[in-house]
């Protein structure tokens, strides 16, 4: 049976697993294909949502506009476990906290995890309300090139240390109660959206 709702359009099994990819994929890139593949394995999830970002609250440049980028990320990401989302746009949520209580409000049955890059929880204690998000849901972090230290030195791993799992118990991760994280050392895919930007492979915005 299906946990859908009207306002994001999404529709996630009952009681699935489901972990939360979000970014402003400005461009999407096979980097973000890469660590949705890894989740998807190691985090045993069910179900992974590219949360495309109406535009992150510390990037000062707005981003493409959310069709092209929704488009593109549906060009690099084919997988039939994996939904590429407007969910915050029709929400009017553009903080994490603050999505995080809506969707899991609107889909009660659903176990959420947080996905994200090494580099940002590098920079997690800036994001508004930042606690709230380790206090809701656990969140998978997975290796980054040139961010393998965040896992120890970042600020949010340090005031949650003792929250942290091991990798060899990652699949235990949604089933966990908040706060829990995972740090993922995945093999690393040296690529990024500013790196596209940069050598004029992504013409919109
Ligand atoms: N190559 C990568 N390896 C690991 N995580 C990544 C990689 N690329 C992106 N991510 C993660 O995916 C999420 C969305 O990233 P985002 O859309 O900002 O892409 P980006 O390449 O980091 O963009 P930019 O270079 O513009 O900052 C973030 O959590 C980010 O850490
Ligand atoms: O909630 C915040 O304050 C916040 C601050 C910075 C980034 N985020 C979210 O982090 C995700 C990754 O952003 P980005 O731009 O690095 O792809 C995306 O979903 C953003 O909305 C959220």
């Amino acid at each position: 049976m299906a946990d859908s709702d009207p306002i994001t359009g999404l529709s996630l099994p009952r009681g699935a697993r489901v972990g939360l990819l979000g970014g402003s994929f400005n461009p999407a890139h096979e980097g973000h294909a890469h660590i949705t593949r890894e989740a998807l394995k190691r985090f045993g999830l069910d179900r992974v949502v590219w949360l495309v970002s109406p535009g992150n609250p510390l990037k000062a440049r707005g981003p493409a506009p959310l069709e092209e980028r929704m488009a593109a990320a549906r060009r690099v990401m084919r997988h039939p476990r994996v939904i590429v989302s407007d969910a915050e746009t029709r929400l009017g949520t553009r903080h994490t906290a603050q999505t995080l209580e809506r969707l899991r409000g609107l889909h009660p049955s659903v176990r959420f995890v947080w996905l994200m890059g090494a580099d940002n929880l590098r920079q997690l204690h800036r994001w508004e309300n930042w606690r709230s998000i380790m206090d809701q849901v656990p969140v998978g972090v997975l290796a980054r090139p040139g961010d393998r230290m965040s896992a120890q030195t970042s600020v949010a791993s340090r005031v949650y240390t003792s929250a942290r799992i091991g990798q060899a118990a990652s699949h235990l991760l949604p089933l966990i109660a908040s706060p829990a994280w995972c740090f993922l050392n995945v093999p690393m895919m040296d690529v990024s959206s500013s790196a596209i930007r940069a050598t004029g492979g992504w013409t919109a915005g």
